[in-house]
């Protein structure tokens, strides 16, 4: 049996969902499962040194799931990274491209000083779009980005090369590659 293999087939896969072609792995169905979603937080947590980070940023909306389990548990100050038009004060924003589409995200200006260490955490990895546009929001805000942390990571969709690419390394509970 794989490490997390228990957490691995809790994750549902959904053909040609939102366009036809994509396989969507869904992370609704291991979120439905209170034991399971406490075991995801718990084994992410382990994959981090809580001393090497001040903050976690989470991607809106099912970023905003993990990462603030993830902040409650480590009493991390969560950053949130949203989608556009819902941040009240000075904000920053940049667009990229996802699997399936074109999107935007925002962050508060005032949310982090320079210098800063934030873990970014999101559910799945897929082209690396969101992740990377998140980097370079908070990286063009001084802060110091080196780990993305996920729940799935799809290899085969490049998203992890290119993070490693940009100096932050990626890592994730399981992986959905060749399937
Ligand atoms: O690596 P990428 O190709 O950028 O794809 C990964 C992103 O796609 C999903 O979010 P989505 O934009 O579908 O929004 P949601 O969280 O609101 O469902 C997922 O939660 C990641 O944020
Ligand atoms: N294949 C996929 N499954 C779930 N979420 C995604 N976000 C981008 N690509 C995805």
């Amino acid at each position: 049996m794989r490490e997390n293999d228990d957490l691995r087939v809790l994750v549902r896969t959904i053909r040609d969902y939102p366009k036809p072609g994509i396989q969507f792995r869904d992370v609704s169905t291991l979120l439905l499962d209170g034991p399971a979603f406490r075991k995801t937080i718990d084994r992410m947590i382990a994959l981090v040194d809580p001393d090497s980070f001040d903050f976690i940023a989470g991607i809106e909306a099912r970023g905003f799931i993990v990462s603030a389990a993830m902040s409650y548990a480590l009493e991390k100050g969560k950053v949130m990274l949203r989608k556009p038009g819902k941040l009240p004060g000075q904000s920053v924003s940049i667009d990229y491209a996802l699997e399936y589409g074109t999107d935007q995200i925002e962050m508060h200006t005032d949310a982090i000083r320079p210098g800063q260490r934030v873990l970014l955490v999101d559910d799945l990895l897929a082209t690396g779009g969101t992740a990377m546009a998140g980097v370079e929001l908070l990286r063009g805000q001084g802060a110091v980005v080196d780990t993305a942390l996920f729940i799935v990571d799809l290899p085969d969709l490049g998203g992890s090369a290119k993070l490693t690419a940009v100096q932050v390394e990626p890592m994730a509970l399981m992986a959905f590659a060749g399937d």
